[in-house]
């Protein structure tokens, strides 16, 4: 059971301030619909369509990434889904910005801008330092309460997701209610027989670090993508670097390195690897090479190999229970989509109890027609659920459960 309070227990008519996660893939500029934009629909017409106004609160990417950009379009997105209007306005918390949000009526909903578009907002402080910062400060005397809905963002201590709640009142959203309470389950859950995590992503250095807090909970780590890469890298093959421009690699070798060497030594025989990968070929198509043969790091790898594709179906079948954080490949082109859907389909084709997690890998399930029904549970989280599997507390649910119980 949650420990904090919910929208249910809202005062009536309130001026309320609401962090959702609407992170999202961007392609050509604009965010990609997602799963996040329905399953925060719901907190957010309920809060409307009981007469609250509804500031929202989100952010996209991170300052330097491809991804980082202004929520305009989150906002149309998100408006098909809640049904209703939702504003934007190009501000954080100046004077454009308070200015929509002292105009707004009850049941009217306002979208805010990037909040890692403001310099208060990113670097991980405690929750005291962020409630001092003019972001919270000059936002919070125009709200009544404040609502996180941002579960899949829980795990970062940053001003939208754990200051306020020290200067209003703080309740959780539906999202953040419904993930806490099936993510805390999962991690206090026993399984008889064998536990596979498949990794990927390109989130490496989220999932490193808690593969070597899994030791005792997962038996055998099926890697592909980034972190993927990254091992074989460890295992002396050179792949895992920036070439054509990617930045996905080298930075996290260097913040990993160390780590990622222990878990390989310590955990090896738990841990497969890539036996080849996929890349784009001089045609156009998908090209694979065995990993064995690869001598030069000139090619990016986009998937992991059909042979791959093939090993890794076993051990899915056999295990009682298989978490997947991370897509094993760019599955958001078909043609480097095997090595995710491969590792779906053959988790959904048995029966054993299953999480499939992350805001861009859940939306492989139905890019490929694949049944949500067949999982036991798709988490809209990526990093936040496989540091709930560990039993590591959260932030931005530490602060929700402090303002509970009143502390
Ligand atoms: N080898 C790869 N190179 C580049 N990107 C990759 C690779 N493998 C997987 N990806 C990308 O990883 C993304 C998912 O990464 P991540 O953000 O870590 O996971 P999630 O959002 O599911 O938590 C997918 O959108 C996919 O395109
Ligand atoms: O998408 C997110 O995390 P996820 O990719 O682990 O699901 C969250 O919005 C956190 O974003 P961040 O990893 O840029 O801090």
């Amino acid at each position: 059971m949650s420990t904090f309070d919910t929208i249910d227990d809202l005062p009536a008519d309130s001026r309320v301030l609401v962090r959702l996660d609407l992170n999202s893939p961007i392609e050509d500029g604009e965010p990609q619909d997602n799963r996040r934009f329905e399953r925060h629909a719901e907190t957010v017409r309920e809060l409307a369509d009981a007469g609250h106004r509804v500031v929202l609160m989100a952010h996209q990417g991170r300052p330097g990434r491809d991804d980082f950009t202004s929520l305009a379009g989150h906002a149309d997105i998100l408006a098909d889904h809640v049904g209703r209007d939702v504003a934007f306005v190009a501000d954080t918390y100046g004077d454009d910005a308070l200015e929509a949000i002292d105009a707004l009526r009850a049941g009217e909903v306002l979208l805010l801008e990037n909040t890692r578009m403001c310099d208060d907002e990113l670097p991980e402080a405690s929750p005291a330092e962020k409630a001092e910062t003019a972001f919270v400060q000059t936002l919070a005397p125009h709200f009544d309460a404040y609502v996180n809905d941002a579960y899949s963002a829980a795990h970062r201590k940053h001003a939208s997701l754990v200051g306020f709640p020290l200067v209003l009142p703080a309740y959780a959203g539906r999202v953040m209610e419904t993930e806490y309470e099936a993510n805390t389950a999962i991690a206090t859950r026993e399984f008889d027989g064998p536990v596979t995590m498949v990794v990927g992503g390109t989130k490496a250095t989220d999932v490193i670090g808690v593969m070597d807090a899994l030791d005792e909970k997962v038996d055998r780590f099926l890697l592909g993508g980034v972190a993927g890469e990254l091992f074989l890298r460890a295992a002396g093959h050179p792949v895992g670097h920036d070439v054509g421009g990617m930045d996905l690699f080298d930075e996290q070798w260097e913040r990993n390195r160390e780590l990622i060497e222990s878990v390989l030594d310590e955990r090896g025989d738990a841990i497969r690897l890539a036996t080849d990968l996929a890349y784009e070929g001089p045609d156009g198509g998908r090209a694979e090479v065995a990993v064995d043969e690869i001598d030069e790091k000139t090619d990016g790898y986009l998937d992991v190999g059909s042979e791959t594709v093939a090993d890794y179906e076993q051990p899915i079948r056999e295990s009682d229970a298989v978490f997947v954080k991370g897509a094993l490949g760019v599955f958001e082109d078909e043609r480097f989509a095997d090595g995710t859907v491969g590792a779906l389909e053959a988790i959904a084709e048995t029966d054993c109890f299953s999480v499939v997690g992350g805001g861009d890998t859940s939306r492989a399930i139905e890019m490929y027609g694949l049944d949500e029904g067949d999982f036991s549970h798709v988490s809209i989280a990526g990093g936040a659920y496989i540091r709930a599997l560990t039993g590591e507390p959260l932030p931005a649910v530490e602060v929700l459960e402090a303002a509970a119980a009143g502390q």
